[in-house]
């Protein structure tokens, strides 16, 4: 990467204290995050189940910054509208959940998201090669999808580094998001590897101070 990039840090309510999500989203965006991440799980794609287009709408008010959807569904394109109307503002999926991988990215931004690529540790690359035009965001698993609180896997790194040369290749402005088991402790490994935006759960929201965490994230970000 030519110049330091912007890096953001965005906390996974799939951690936080569900029966009082309004004041975690607050308190963890007052913490410093720069997006909120919402993981969708359907216990048809991944062995969980989760929150839907309600519960977006529901944390939308509470929230200026962005609201990042990662959908663990399959099918892909029948909740998408659901999920924009509700005041998602970034939408990725994983490409073997989708029939048409083309189709649903322009969907995404044909309701005014930014749209990206999920890619689960063994899932190739290759469905990159004819839709880097349509992607805002590509998102590198470093856990299996399904459950918070994993231990980073690390052959990732590897992965966050191709995928950054690419980035870089296409002149493209893609944002490289990495999601599972980050913690203060490996966060700048994988910003080493190329990656811009971090996921975190159980690392922001199973701590009692969130700007604690998150300030020490940015630490670590600083020395990259
Ligand atoms: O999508 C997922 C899991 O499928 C993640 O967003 C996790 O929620 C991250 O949790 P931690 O590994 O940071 O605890």
């Amino acid at each position: 990467m030519p110049n330091k990039p912007t890096y953001r840090i965005a906390p996974s309510i799939l951690s936080a204290d569900f029966s009082r999500l309004g004041e975690e989203v607050r308190n963890v965006v007052s913490a410093g995050a720069d997006m909120i991440h919402f993981d969708v799980m359907d216990n048809h794609y991944v062995p969980n189940l989760t929150i839907g287009p309600l519960v977006c709408e529901a944390i939308r008010p509470h929230v200026q910054v962005p609201i990042d959807v990662h959908l663990m569904v399959k099918p892909v394109d029948r909740i998408i509208p659901d999920f924009a109307k509700a005041g998602a503002n970034i939408i990725t999926f994983h490409p073997e959940a989708s029939e048409h991988i083309d189709r649903s990215l322009q969907l995404i931004r044909d309701h005014g998201c930014k749209a990206g690529l999920v890619f689960n540790p063994a899932t190739p690359l290759d469905y990159l090669e004819h839709v880097m035009d349509k992607l805002d965001i590509i998102l590198i698993m470093s856990v299996n999808p399904g459950f918070g609180g994993q231990s980073f896997i690390h052959e990732a790194l590897r992965k966050i580094a191709i995928v950054r040369r690419l980035i870089d290749d296409s002149g493209r402005n893609i944002m490289l998001e990495v999601d599972g088991g980050i913690k203060i402790e490996n966060i700048a490994q994988a910003a080493a590897a190329g990656a811009d935006t971090f996921v975190a759960g159980s690392a922001i929201f199973g701590k009692p101070d969130y700007k604690l965490v998150i300030d020490a994230m940015r630490g670590e970000l600083a020395k990259v």
